[in-house]
């Protein structure tokens, strides 16, 4: 069966609790988005699952560094997702975003329940699978394909890492995710989200329904965000403070990536590990108003994966229609 609709009265709830999180709130700096170590990962592996856990149980949020993607290699990934996001409209329009797949470039068509209006991106996006056509030509630019997918296999290896650690706390076995997002697989579903926020125009300054990236909950089960430092606007905020829509910045720095739970681990953690609101915020008069650029992994499992857990808190659901679901309540058509 595919759900392209919210159906059920968990889905339902899922999207209500998305569409009351649109408004302004308030900027608070109490809580802290803890900077985690993995240096020696394998060694100091009880530590760092300890750490992980506390943050993640408790924000949601949570920077890793030390992470073994060098700063080189990020900041290559950076230079090629620049390089095609300068490349003539007529060019990205060859490789148009295939709804409902998370493969190829859109601009402007995502529109988050929270807020109602497009964010003010575009965005291109690799899932190795459906990849048909849509990359652009060696001519068009050089090394592109190589360095995304390079990038997207250091991003799936790390990914594993932490997941295993929340495996650890969960009882589940150590590779049980590693199986669950199995890229030699047809069914694999992980994304990787080159993301460029244009430029912000004096006309849209002070207009409170523009928002770069609206408020939302992401759909995966663990993202890996690499920001720039200087291209702030990430907040986020605990669902357990919901209520006082008061937002913490997520500080960019080079040498840190920004992780988060989405909603497949809550799911399959029965709560435990909460999936929490973000958004990307305009700037506002006097602050840096410039392009922004980012990157995001998306650990989504595999289509063929049934997402059940062992408490029984959601009905199971397969990762493909639980994702399609998701996409069609977030682009417009
Ligand atoms: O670009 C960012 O800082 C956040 C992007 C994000 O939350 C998303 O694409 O799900
Ligand atoms: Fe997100």
């Amino acid at each position: 069966m595919s759900h392209t609709t919210a159906t059920t009265p968990t889905e339902m709830a899922e999207l209500d609790r998305e569409r009351r999180m649109g408004g302004q709130g308030t900027e608070t700096t109490d809580r802290e988005v803890r900077r985690i170590s993995l240096a020696d990962f394998e060694n100091r592996r009880a530590e760092i699952t300890d750490q992980l856990w506390s943050a993640a149980t408790d924000i949601g949020f949570f920077q890793v560094v030390d992470h073994g993607i060098d700063l080189a290699t990020v900041d290559h990934a950076f230079d090629m997702s620049a390089r095609f996001f300068d490349l003539p409209r007529a060019v990205k329009e060859q490789y148009p975003l295939k709804k409902g797949q998370n493969a190829g470039w859109e601009y402007m068509t995502q529109v988050r329940p929270s807020v109602g209006t497009p964010d003010q991106k575009e965005s291109y996006q690799y899932t190795r699978p459906r990849m048909d056509a849509l990359w652009p030509s060696e001519e068009e630019l050089a090394g592109f394909r190589s360095t995304i997918e390079d990038f997207e296999h250091r991003c799936w290896r790390l990914a594993m890492n932490l997941l295993g650690c929340f495996a650890d706390r969960l009882g589940l076995d150590r590779e049980f995710f590693t199986r669950a997002h199995d890229p030699s697989s047809t069914t694999y579903q992980s994304t990787l989200r080159l993301l460029h926020y244009y430029a912000f125009p004096d006309e849209l300054l002070d207009d409170e329904s523009i928002w770069r990236a609206g408020a939302h909950t992401d759909f995966d089960a663990l993202t890996l965000l690499f920001q720039r430092s200087g291209q702030g606007g990430l907040q986020v905020l605990p669902g357990a403070e919901a209520h006082g829509q008061a937002w913490t910045p997520v500080e960019p720095s080079d040498d840190a990536i920004t992780c988060n739970i989405g909603d497949m681990l809550m799911r399959w953690s029965d709560d435990r590990l909460p999936s929490n609101f973000h958004r990307v915020r305009a700037p506002r008069r006097g602050e840096y108003r410039g392009p922004r650029y980012t990157i995001a992994y998306f650990a989504q499992a595999n289509t063929d994966v049934l997402i059940e857990s062992a408490g029984g808190t959601y009905p199971p659901i397969t990762a493909a229609a639980y994702i399609a679901q998701r996409i069609a309540a977030n682009f417009r058509k």
